[in-house]
């Protein structure tokens, strides 16, 4: 025990030094990544006009990139031994919209790059509930999880590695760690991160969440040291290693895989806000102890978590009070969700309920109605009177400068989508059907760059209008649009001839009392067509048709499950 001691000592105080020497030449030679202690430094490089805000200064900084027009990004992902529920979902759907807009809006190629964690404790725990192998399960869930995020069209990651795939590069990662002088092994096979070998560097996110403490062998020089390798038990999967048979702990798999994927410096770090204490903590540590650097990713991003209304508590596997992506997905489509996470800041905790869920899909039927009344105005299905096309251009710009200027401040989804609904109550106000057009001006271009305007925008967040209608109506047997457009246009003569009033000077024009069955007719079609997606809408004389995304959308997923 007195030699175990002394040896753990002697390999701190070796640490120690060390630490100082390449700590000191990093800084002379890096400036992003050559500070030492906890001061952050604005990385010299390429500012790409956002401000976000950085967990490592708690406010938002310019987003400087090391290289011009190109992001690192290095995510989380998760650990698979369960569904993916709407808490996954929220936080890797809004860093997608983040990156979206960043390529998109800004013309940053984002390099994004995610780890699956597919060998822990609970993996483990759940395959032999489950009796099939660690292996098995924890792919059958990755399969899972990967589909979820398609389906939510989340942009596949550049890559996804596997940490059972990368557990040669663990090893050595940890030998560098520990010949750089921050990390011990103990005679029990376990390795553990030496926190006092970093001195005050150590605590860039405590306090962002409770600290949970790390259970373990109690053969740890400090409490708050962290392990990096853990011997197997029996029947517990392995891995051989110069600390004996084990596996991985789980802050080192990060820090191994981005660092194989990007080398010593990272733009950006991203992940749930719980990650962030220890685990990002941890892997700061770890990257930076062998590195030997002061600041490894410059910016670390937190997403705020999801609750169902009324909880506390995130909704979350262990808690086992989730919604699984499937389930929700048989309710929702995949854009109400979006503008679910749109409609809420991505660092903000979100209350997940049907209300929140209502308040998302109005968003997006106005939207869509108002686009479909500009097709509608723009073919001269929809007779409006006349359009004060300045005023319209003006909100137009007005709109546009918005919209950028609140993406550019910390990724603002709410002030953006709210400048796009204010865009489409102007647009709304102009379009005041009458019954006869009495020769007016027909303003289409403005209204064309209205709707292509705020197409192109929800494009960038991922929320795709224009294919869920247009190509979601072709997917049904080809030409589903056709056919409600004869259909319609077919209603809308018998119903014109139904409204026809009798010519009769002596008394008010009524209708022909023989045609009114046709009229109700009509009505009745309009009606039964509701529930089908299919929305007609009779202004005037004349009538408007729709297909309902959603309804295509909750059919096809219907489609796919069964
Ligand atoms: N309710 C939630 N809201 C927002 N983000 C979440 C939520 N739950 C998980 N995440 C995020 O999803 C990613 C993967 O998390 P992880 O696989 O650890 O999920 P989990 O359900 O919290 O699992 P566990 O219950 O086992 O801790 C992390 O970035 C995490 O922060
Ligand atoms: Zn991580």
């Amino acid at each position: 025990m007195l030699l175990r001691t002394m040896w753990r000592h002697s390999v701190r105080l070796r640490g120690a030094k060390r630490l100082y020497v390449g700590f000191s030449t990093a800084a002379r030679t890096r400036s992003c990544c050559g500070t030492p202690g906890k001061t952050w430094v604005r990385p010299s490089g390429f500012d790409t006009g956002v401000k976000t805000y950085n967990s490592l200064t708690k406010q938002k900084e310019p987003l400087i990139l090391a290289r011009e027009g190109v992001a690192t990004w290095y995510s989380c992902g998760p650990t698979v031994y369960d569904h993916a529920h709407l808490g996954h979902a929220c936080s890797y759907v809004r860093f997608d919209i983040l990156q979206r807009i960043l390529s998109r809006m800004f013309g940053v190629t984002v390099i994004h790059a995610m780890v699956i964690t597919d060998i822990d404790d609970k993996i483990i725990k759940r395959s032999w509930e489950e009796n099939v192998s660690s292996a098995f399960l924890s792919r059958m869930y990755e399969d899972e999880f990967k589909k979820d995020m398609l389906s939510l069209k989340v942009i596949p990651p550049a890559v996804y590695l596997r940490v059972t795939e990368n557990v040669h590069h663990i090893v050595a990662f940890i030998e560098g760690i520990i010949r750089n002088g921050h990390a011990y092994a103990t005679k029990e096979g376990d390795v553990y991160f030496d926190i006092q070998s970093i001195g005050d560097r150590y605590g860039r996110f405590v306090g962002a969440v409770e600290s949970q403490g790390e259970t373990g062998s109690s053969n740890k020089c400090d409490p708050r040291d962290f392990a990096l390798w853990k011997p197997s038990k029996p029947q517990e999967p392995y891995w051989e290693s110069p600390w004996g048979r084990g596996r991985p702990g789980w802050h080192i798999e990060c820090s191994t895989v981005a660092s194989r994927v990007f080398g010593r410096q990272l733009d950006i770090h991203s992940g749930g806000i719980d990650l962030a204490f220890p685990h990002h903590e941890n892997e700061i540590a770890q990257s930076e102890a062998y590195h030997q650097c002061g600041q490894w990713a410059n910016y670390f991003l937190h997403s705020g978590h999801l609750h169902l209304k009324g909880s506390t508590e995130k909704m979350s596997k262990s808690l086992k009070n989730y919604i699984t992506i499937k389930d929700f997905l048989q309710s929702y489509s995949a854009n109400e969700f979006r503008m679910f996470c749109l409609l809420a800041k991505y660092r903000s905790a979100i209350d997940y309920s049907d209300s929140s869920m209502a308040e998302a899909r109005t968003c997006l039927e106005t939207i869509s109605n108002f686009i479909h009344a500009v097709q509608a105005y723009v073919t001269g299905q929809l007779q409006c009177s006349p359009v004060q096309e300045e005023v319209l251009w003006e909100r137009l710009a007005e709109t546009k400068s918005s919209t950028l200027k609140a993406l550019a401040d910390d990724f603002d989804t709410p002030r953006a989508v709210s400048a796009l609904m204010n865009l489409v109550y102007h647009g709304n106000r102009q379009l005041q059907p009458v019954s006869t057009c009495g020769g007016a001006a027909h303003s289409s271009a403005v209204f064309g760059a209205i709707v292509t305007y705020i197409r192109d925008v929800l494009d960038v967040f991922g929320v795709d209008l224009l294919h869920s209608q247009d190509a979601g109506a072709l997917g049904h047997g080809g030409n589903l649009h056709a056919v409600v457009e004869q259909l319609t246009r077919f209603r809308s003569e018998v119903r014109a001839f139904a409204l026809t009033r009798q010519e009769d000077s002596s008394k008010k024009p009524a209708l022909y009392p023989d045609r009114i069955p046709l009229l109700k007719a009509c009505d009745t079609l309009r009606t039964d067509l509701a529930p089908l997606g299919v929305l007609i809408k009779d202004r005037g004389a004349t009538s408007t048709w729709e297909i309902k995304e959603r309804h295509l959308e909750r059919n096809k997923n219907q489609e796919e499950s069964s």
